[in-house]
């Protein structure tokens, strides 16, 4: 099934290529969304402790797989994050052990990252300390980061007591927004690129060039976007609560972008971000 089609992680884990992300997703939505997109054949979700429906999108799941003893917990894929106001680690203890009390019902997180790099050095390390024993105790299967510059990513891989590489590094990443050196730098360390708003939010959908491909192609200009994502071999997170495009946005494995596809459609020199950008938040050194 094409929801379940995968990279590996460095971890020696997989990861589903495609998921569905649920920032803005309400609580009242977020179960139904997550059940039908399973029933489509998503295999993967993201979510976070701030997006406030990690309850919820646990629920969904869990309604699947009650359902047909076909449906196996190790064939899903469920990620949430740690959010800025809890790093150091004490907070990230408190975190992670709040995320896996929501998650009960599908009894472990596959994937649990660094929301940010917003803090100090001495809370991200702390973090990160709390993030590998997690994984050490075994109801968090993999980490990550989110966010995260060459020079977070730098300052985290050298922490003398690291026994874990992040496994992905989940930042906004588009024709319009493409990071190539942060992108280049992840791929020399084994850091699997996750893309968020990889829709751009929806916002570029009139760009002429990405018209002319849809048209040529005969996709919509949104599955040509996720297709973009998977071409670079990024993991690719389309945010959707509209039952009827979850169906369309999975069907993007069959796109094929050629070299002169990827260069009408990539925008390098341009920097348009469609929320924060925490990748260029200063070191401590640099404040
Ligand atoms: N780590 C981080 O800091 C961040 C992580 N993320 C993650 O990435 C996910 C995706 O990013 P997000 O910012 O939500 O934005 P996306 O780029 O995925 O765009 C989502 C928007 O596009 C609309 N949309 C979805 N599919 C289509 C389609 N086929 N045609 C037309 N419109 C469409 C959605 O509307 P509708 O829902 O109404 O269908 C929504 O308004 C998030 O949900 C979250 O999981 C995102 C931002 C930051
Ligand atoms: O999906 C997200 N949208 C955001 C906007 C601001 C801060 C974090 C996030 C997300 O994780």
């Amino acid at each position: 099934m094409s929801g379940s089609i995968s990279y590996t992680l460095n971890s020696g884990n997989t990861i589903p290529k495609v998921g569905l992300g649920v920032y803005k997703t309400s609580p009242e939505v977020a179960e139904n969304i997550v059940y039908e997109a399973l029933k489509a054949g998503y295999r993967h979700v993201d979510s976070a402790a701030l997006y406030k429906n990690e309850k919820e999108v646990c629920e969904g799941i869990a309604k699947w797989l009650a359902e047909d003893p076909a449906n196996k917990r190790e064939d899903l894929f469920y990620t949430t994050k740690v959010y800025d106001d809890h790093h150091g680690y004490e907070l990230t203890k408190k975190s992670v052990a709040e995320s896996l009390e929501k998650a009960a019902k599908i009894g472990y997180i596959d994937l649990v990252l660094m929301h940010s790099p917003k803090s100090d050095y001495e809370k991200r390390h702390g973090s990160w300390k709390a993030l590998q024993e997690a994984v050490a105790e075994g109801k968090v299967k993999n980490i990550g980061v989110s966010n995260y510059g060459v020079k977070h990513l730098n300052e985290l891989l050298a922490y003398k007591d690291l026994k874990i590489k992040p496994a992905v590094n989940q930042i906004e990443v588009h024709p319009w927004l493409m990071r190539s050196e942060l992108c280049k730098y992840c791929h020399e360390q084994g850091i699997l690129i996750e893309a968020y708003s990889p829709l751009a939010k929806a916002r570029k959908f009139d760009d002429p060039d990405l018209q002319t491909l849809a048209s040529k192609l005969g996709k919509s200009a949104g599955q040509i976007l996720i297709a973009w994502s998977l071409a670079k071999g990024y993991v690719v997170l389309p945010k959707t609560e509209t039952k009827a495009r979850l169906v369309p946005n999975l069907e993007v494995f069959d796109i094929k972008l050629s070299e002169e596809d990827l260069a009408l459609l990539e925008k390098p020199n341009e920097y348009f971000t469609t929320g924060w950008d925490p990748t260029v938040y200063p070191l401590d050194d640099e404040k």
